[in-house]
């Protein structure tokens, strides 16, 4: 069915966008906002965050897709009630987010945090590579992409755990479900890497308490939102020497300030939201079926449940 989408992002090309539906669906035409006129029209979303002004005068869209796995940035509370929202996951960007995992895990693994600050400070001090057996990683969010990311980290020989609100099984990995589970869990690795949704169970999951409960010397990576890590909690734990390092792609405020204290801990690398990617050529075939979904009013792919937040 011919339709229109309104389309709205800071980070995402319209046009690579608009050639890549195009080249499937001749028939959707897609619409980046600051071209929008007669707001009426348009029968769909795809968007990272609403448009300036919000979305209520696109009084007749029938589906949203998020132009990304999580939808915490689009303000669900501001959206129109009714509409179905959608999270995008496809196969690029879960590659992508396992990519940016198994980078980070490495990193910490083989040392390589403690090297680059070695480097600047020209010092050579010689360790026996470690093993995989004595560096076992818990993931937090066995979803779509924590699922991936476990699986990937077991595959390249890591032990890996992993949390999440109800239990997931999974291959291999030692499993650990529910708020009772969570300590068992945080003492059962030394790499803890969060893709979480946000919800009000899981905002500031990561704090001082359960942070402290992590054996001495772990590690964060952080690629769920900065609503999961008490920023100051980790400072304080870093520079108190338990956690040993950090690699956030997620601040609770993005683009971060020039005076965000992690910029003064070496042991703190942050990266600008670039985890995972979303490529029009790969998603595109998703987000028509969805866009068909929400004309023919049957449940979008990937749909989001208001009362769970994801
Ligand atoms: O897909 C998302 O929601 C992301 O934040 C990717 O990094």
């Amino acid at each position: 069915m011919a339709g229109k989408i309104l389309f709205s992002s800071d980070i995402d090309d319209p046009a690579a966008w608009a050639a890549a539906l195009r080249a499937l669906r001749p028939d959707l035409e897609l619409v980046d906002w600051r071209a929008a006129a007669e707001p009426e029209a348009f029968d769909f979303a795809l968007l990272w965050k609403p448009p300036p002004g919000g979305l209520g005068p696109y009084r007749n869209l029938k589906g949203i897709q998020s132009l990304g796995a999580g939808i915490n940035q689009l303000d669900l509370g501001t959206l129109p009630p009714g509409v179905p929202l959608a999270r995008l996951i496809d196969p690029h960007l879960t590659e992508t987010m396992v990519d940016y995992a198994v980078t980070a895990v490495y990193r910490h693994f083989r040392g390589f945090d403690r090297f680059e600050r070695q480097t600047r400070a020209r010092r050579w001090a010689y360790e026996a590579p470690p093993a995989k057996a004595d560096f076992p990683v818990g993931i937090l969010g066995l979803g779509v992409l924590g699922g991936a990311i476990a699986q990937r980290l077991r595959t390249l020989g890591f032990p890996v755990s992993g949390w999440s609100r109800s239990p997931r099984p999974l291959d291999g990995i030692t499993l650990f479900a529910g708020p009772d589970e969570f300590p068992a869990f945080l003492a059962s690795a030394r790499a803890f890497v969060c893709v979480l949704a946000l919800t009000e169970h899981t905002a500031g999951i990561l704090n001082r308490e359960t942070m402290g409960a992590m054996p001495p010397g772990s590690v964060i990576v952080n690629m769920g939102r900065g609503g999961h890590l008490v920023e100051a909690d980790l400072a304080a734990l870093v520079r108190a020497g338990h956690i040993a390092g950090a690699t956030l792609d997620v601040l609770s405020q993005e683009p971060a300030p020039a005076d965000h204290p992690f910029y003064d801990l070496p042991e703190i690398l942050v990266t600008p939201h670039v985890a995972g990617g979303i490529a029009p050529g790969s998603a595109a075939p998703i987000v028509i079926e969805n866009f068909d979904r929400a004309m023919a009013g049957k449940p979008l792919l990937n749909l989001v449940d208001p009362a769970r937040g994801y």
